[in-house]
């Protein structure tokens, strides 16, 4: 929620992102508010991370990305940050050699010497305590970062945002290499978090996203496709068209398990491969 308690929210317009005369994201329209469980999906490479790099200027944007009223085109990232936009990688960036607990003392940016920070600490903060638990961490605050599994890095990623007081979480591929008890954690925290913050989560997973999504965004060749609910997109002959192989697709065998995903025939699957370079700025 914001101060006033209007609901949050994250109103891209005619976004455009070009890398030298590559146009990676073109003309992207999007606007997803507190509440939803919102899911970016498309084939590899087309523009998904681009697009939440953009949000949080680590992408060169080009058009307009509000949030509750902050106008984020043409901000740092650390205002965009201060602003209560906050997103995760694929690879979960957490500080290893540190403890859960240190990791979220960091993030929350107590105003402690680096000294104390390291120091066996005797007093949790109520919201790290409130963190740790929404996140399945609280038995596992002295363990260092680095020992813990795939799924706890990127729950640990998310907590450091919580207690940063994000109120829009870009989640890029948060269930890759997870189990599956893990994914289920993961969904039913998404699920949470998405009823007082902007979460938009970009996912490869078509079962995780039916299981979760509330709404879908699909991208192709740096434009939206497609939007609605998940049997909506699903139904969408554009979508059936992509997932069916004509665009880009790494490979033959992820685009004919990603058409089973949607609940299309795979064996109509017959193409895989991207188009890239036919995206050239004129
Ligand atoms: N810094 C960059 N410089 C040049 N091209 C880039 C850069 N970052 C991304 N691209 C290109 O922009 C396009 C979109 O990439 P992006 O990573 O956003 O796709 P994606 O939809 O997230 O794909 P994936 O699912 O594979 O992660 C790709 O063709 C990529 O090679």
């Amino acid at each position: 929620m914001t101060r006033d308690h209007r609901p949050s929210y994250l109103e891209i317009r005619d976004l455009r992102v070009v890398f030298d005369k590559f146009v990676a994201v073109d003309g992207v329209d999007l606007r997803v508010e507190q509440g939803d469980l919102r899911f970016l999906i498309g084939p590899n490479g087309a523009g998904k991370t681009t697009t939440i790099d953009a949000v949080t200027a680590l992408a060169p944007a080009q058009g307009s990305i509000n949030h509750n009223g902050h106008e984020l085109v043409g901000r740092k990232t650390h205002k965009i940050v201060r602003y209560g936009v906050g997103r995760t990688f694929q690879t979960a960036s957490v500080f290893e050699d540190l403890t859960v607990l240190q990791n979220l003392d960091i993030a929350a940016g107590l105003r402690r010497r680096p000294r104390e920070m390291l120091r066996h600490r005797t007093g949790v903060s109520a919201r790290i305590t409130e963190v740790m638990k929404t996140t399945g961490l609280s038995d596992f605050q002295e363990t260092k970062a680095g020992v813990l599994s795939h799924g706890q890095k990127q729950w640990l990623e998310i907590g450091m945002l919580m207690v940063q007081d994000a109120n829009v979480l870009l989640l890029d591929e948060p269930v890759a290499g997870m189990s599956q008890d893990e994914r289920d954690a993961t969904g039913e925290l998404l699920r949470k978090l998405a009823a007082d913050h902007v979460v938009v989560v970009v996912e490869h997973d078509m079962e995780f996203l039916r299981k979760y999504a509330q709404s879908v965004t699909v991208m192709a060749a740096g434009k939206i496709i497609a939007e609605g609910t998940v049997a909506e997109v699903q139904a969408n002959p554009t979508v059936q068209e992509i997932y069916l192989g004509t665009a880009g697709t790494k490979s033959l065998e992820e685009a004919k398990a990603e058409a089973e995903m949607l609940g299309l025939d795979p064996e109509a699957v017959t193409v895989g491969v991207p188009s890239a370079t036919e995206r050239e700025e004129h």
